[in-house]
C-alpha cells in the first residue's frame, strides 16, 4: 500500500500543492499530465527519492523506482543488472545467492528478455534496456512499483507486453503507480488516474469516469476530436 496525504513540492513555483490518494495492494494508477507539469516530481516523492515540502507519504514497504527510459552505457551483462535489484536482499559483502538468481531469471523470463540474459547492458537498444530496468525492480520482490513512463521507447509488441505484465503484477497483489502520456494504455490499465491540471487543480478518480475527451482537451489544451492523431480524425482522412 502507498499513501500520499496532502502532498506538495516546489522548485521555484509550487508543481501541486494538496495531493492525496492511495494505491492499495491489487491496483494500479495513472499519472497523467501534459509536459513539465510535475509527474516525474510526483512519482519521486512517492518512491522516498524526493522529500515534498507539504503532506506526507507513506510506504508499507519499499518501493522499486523504474526511471524514464535514457540510453545508458553500463558495460554490465542484463542478468548482472537485474541481479542489482536484489540488493536489499544481499547482506553487504556477499555474493548474490541461489535464491537472488531465481529471482532475477524469473523476473527476466515475466519481462520477456531471457535471451538478452548474458548480453552487455550498453549493446541494447533503449526500448531493450527500459525492459531490464523493469525486470531489475521485479527481481528486488517490491510490493511497492513506481514506473516513470514505462511504455516509452518499447515497440506495440512490448508495449503490450508490458501492460499485460504491469496487470498481472498488480493482480499479483503489488500497489503501481506509473505515469504515462497515453491515456489508451491508462484506460487499459489504471483502476484509478490523478490528473496533474494545475499547482490546485488535481483531480483524482477512476479512469472510466476521469478520461473523457473533455477533460483531456483542458489537460493537455487541445480539441481532442480535430487532434492529427485521433482514430476519428484518421478514419476520415481522404486517400490521396
Ligand atoms: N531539479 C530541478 N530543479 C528545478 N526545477 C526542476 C527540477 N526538476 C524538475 N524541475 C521543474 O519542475 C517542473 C516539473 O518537472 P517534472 O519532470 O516533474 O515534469 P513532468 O510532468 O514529469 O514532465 P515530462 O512529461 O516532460 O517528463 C518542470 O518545469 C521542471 O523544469
Amino acid at each position: 500500500m502507498l499513501e500520499l496525504a496532502g502532498v506538495g513540492y516546489r522548485y521555484t513555483r509550487w508543481l501541486f500543492r494538496d495531493v492525496t490518494f492511495s494505491v492499495p495492494a491489487g491496483t494500479v494508477t495513472a499519472v497523467l499530465g501534459p509536459n513539465g507539469s510535475g509527474k516525474t516530481t510526483l512519482l519521486r516523492c512517492a518512491a522516498g527519492l524526493l522529500s515534498p515540502q507539504a503532506g506526507a507519504v507513506r510506504r508499507s514497504t519499499p518501493a522499486a523506482f523504474v526511471p524514464q527510459a535514457h540510453q545508458s552505457t553500463f558495460a554490465y551483462r542484463v542478468v548482472d543488472m537485474v541481479l542489482m535489484g536484489r540488493v536489499r536482499n544481499v547482506p553487504t559483502f556477499a555474493t548474490p545467492g541461489r535464491r537472488d538468481h531465481a529471482a532475477a531469471r524469473d523476473a527476466m523470463e515475466r519481462v520477456g528478455i531471457l535471451d538478452l540474459a548474458g548480453t552487455p547492458f550498453s549493446s541494447l537498444s533503449g526500448g531493450q534496456q527500459q525492459l531490464v530496468r523493469i525486470a531489475r525492480a521485479v527481481a528486488s520482490g517490491t510490493r511497492i512499483l513506481v514506473l516513470d513512463e514505462p511504455a516509452t521507447g518499447l515497440d506495440l509488441r512490448n508495449q503490450g507486453r508490458l501492460l499485460t505484465l504491469l496487470r498481472e503484477l498488480a493482480d499479483a497483489q503489488m500497489a503501481v503507480l506509473l505515469t504515462t502520456h497515453q491515456p489508451d494504455h491508462a484506460r487499459y490499465l489504471a483502476d484509478t488516474v490523478v490528473l496533474l491540471l494545475g499547482p490546485d487543480d488535481v483531480r483524482v478518480g477512476p479512469a472510466t469516469r476521469l478520461l473523457q475527451d473533455d477533460t483531456l482537451n483542458e489537460l493537455y489544451g487541445i480539441d481532442i476530436g480535430a487532434w492529427p492523431g485521433s482514430a476519428h480524425r484518421t478514419a476520415e482522412r481522404p486517400l490521396s
